[in-house]
C-alpha cells in the first residue's frame, strides 16, 4: 500500500498569526498595545523592557511616538503613560522574525491583569437614586449636564478570551478604535467611537459626540432625534466650539449634527476641523483644556466634576480618559475618549459605562442606556 502525501509539508514552517503574536505579548508580560483606527490596518507595537515612559505636563505629545493612555484621573495605579514602539507589527499575518526579536524583549512581572481589587459596583436601585440626585441638582442650577458612570463586574477569569475577543471586536466594529493594551498592572481592552483630537493631513479635528439610540434605520433620521438629546449634544458643541475659539484657531470649520454609528448604537456627532498649522506643534495644551469634555464630565466642567466626584463610588481609572497612536505613523496623532471599555483582572473583569444626565432625564432609561452601552463589549465577549 502507498502512503498519499500529507498536504502539510513537514518541512515549511506553519506561519504564526495575530492572535498568537498578541498572546505571546500577554504571556511574556510585556508592555504592548494592539489597535485598528477606522478604515485601517490592525498595528500591533511591544516595548523591550518593562515599564512604560510616565507622561508629565513637561513632555508635549505631538514630539513623542508610541501608544499614549491617559486616565481620566491621574492617581499612583493609573498615570498617563507612552508604550514605546520597539517593534512594530501591521496587518493580521506578522512576519516570522517579529516573534524571535519578541522572544528576546524583557517584561514585568508587575504588567498583564493585576489584582487591584475589585471596584464599586452600583446596583440598578442605586443608579436610579443617583441620576435622580443629579437632576435634583441641575434643577437646582449647580450645573446644566453632568454624566454618570458605573461598573458592571464580571466574576469569571477571561484572561483566555481576551485576544479572541479583540480580534473579533476588530471585525464587528469598523466605525471604532478597536485597542488592547498591557502596561503598568493594567489590561483594557475596548472600541470606542470617540475621537478627541486627530492631527494629520494638514489638519486638526475633533468632535461632539453625545446622546444615544439603538442603531435602527428611523433613528438615522436626525429628525428622529428629540429636544433632549439634541440639548444633551449641543453642550458639548458649545463647549467645544467655545474652546478652539478661546486658543484664537481661525480656520475652524463646524459641521451640522446628524446620527454617527457606533456598533449596536447611533450618537448625535458635529464634527469639527481646523488647519493643524495654527496649533504650532503644540497639540498638549488644546487637549488639557478640551479634556474631559461634556461628553464624559459636564457642563460646566468643574461643577460637574465636583459633584460627581461626591457621587460615583468607584475609580474610573482609564475609563473616559484617552488613548491612541502617537506618531506610529508620522506625523499621525489620533486620540480617542476611552469607552466602551473593559479592564482585565486576575479572577474578574470590569466593564466601565456612562451616560448624559441633564434635566429631562428620566432615570431607568438612563439606567436602560447603560445597560446597551455595556453589549459593546459583553457581546463580543461572548461569542
Ligand atoms: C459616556 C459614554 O458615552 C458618551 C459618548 C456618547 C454618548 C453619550 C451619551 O449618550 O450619554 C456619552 O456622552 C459611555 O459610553 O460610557
Amino acid at each position: 500500500m502507498r502512503l498519499r502525501h500529507s498536504l502539510v509539508d513537514p518541512m515549511k514552517p506553519i506561519k504564526k498569526t495575530l492572535p498568537q503574536l498578541l498572546q505571546l505579548c500577554l504571556d511574556k508580560k510585556l508592555c504592548f498595545a494592539s489597535y485598528r483606527e477606522p478604515g485601517c490596518d490592525i498595528v500591533t507595537l511591544a516595548q523591550d523592557g518593562g515599564e512604560p515612559l510616565r507622561l508629565s505636563v513637561d513632555h508635549e505629545i505631538s514630539e513623542q511616538r508610541g501608544f499614549a493612555i491617559a486616565p481620566f484621573v491621574e492617581s499612583d495605579s493609573c498615570r498617563p503613560i507612552l508604550i514605546s514602539p520597539d517593534l512594530i507589527s501591521v496587518g493580521d499575518a506578522p512576519d516570522e522574525s517579529l516573534f524571535a526579536r519578541l522572544e528576546q524583549f524583557g517584561g514585568n512581572s508587575l504588567n498583564g491583569c493585576g489584582d487591584i481589587g475589585e471596584t464599586y459596583q452600583c446596583d440598578h436601585a442605586e443608579y436610579l437614586q443617583e441620576v435622580d440626585s443629579l437632576v435634583t441638582a441641575i434643577e437646582a442650577g449647580r450645573f446644566a449636564k453632568a454624566v454618570l458612570s458605573r461598573v458592571e463586574i464580571i466574576r469569571d477569569d477571561i484572561r483566555e478570551k481576551v485576544v479572541a475577543t479583540y480580534i473579533r471586536m476588530c471585525a464587528r466594529y469598523p466605525h471604532s478604535l478597536v485597542y488592547i493594551f498591557q502596561a503598568d498592572g493594567h489590561l483594557w481592552l475596548g472600541a470606542t467611537p470617540e475621537i478627541l483630537a486627530s492631527v494629520g493631513q494638514g489638519k486638526l479635528q475633533t468632535i461632539a459626540l453625545a446622546a444615544t439610540r439603538k442603531n435602527t434605520p428611523e433613528n438615522q433620521k436626525f429628525s428622529a432625534w428629540s429636544e433632549k438629546e439634541r440639548q444633551e449634544q449641543q453642550y458639548v458643541t458649545d463647549y467645544i466650539n467655545d474652546l478652539l475659539i478661546s486658543f484664537d484657531l481661525k480656520s475652524v470649520k463646524r459641521g451640522l449634527p446628524y446620527p454617527r454609528q457606533a456598533g449596536n448604537m447611533l450618537h448625535l456627532c458635529t464634527e469639527f476641523s481646523c488647519d493643524s498649522h495654527e496649533i504650532g506643534g503644540k497639540l498638549s495644551p488644546l487637549l488639557q483644556a478640551l479634556h474631559p469634555t461634556p461628553a464624559v464630565c459636564g457642563m460646566p466642567k468643574e461643577a460637574a466634576r465636583t459633584f460627581l466626584h461626591g457621587l460615583e463610588k468607584h475609580d474610573r481609572q482609564y475609563y473616559s480618559g484617552f488613548l491612541g497612536p502617537v506618531n506610529i505613523s508620522p506625523e499621525q496623532i489620533s486620540l480617542y475618549v476611552n469607552l466602551r471599555c473593559m479592564q482585565v483582572c486576575r479572577g474578574y473583569a470590569q466593564v466601565y459605562v456612562g451616560g448624559g444626565i441633564t434635566s429631562d432625564s428620566v432615570a431607568e432609561d438612563e439606567w436602560t442606556e447603560t445597560v446597551l452601552k455595556t453589549k459593546t463589549i459583553l457581546s463580543a465577549l461572548d461569542n
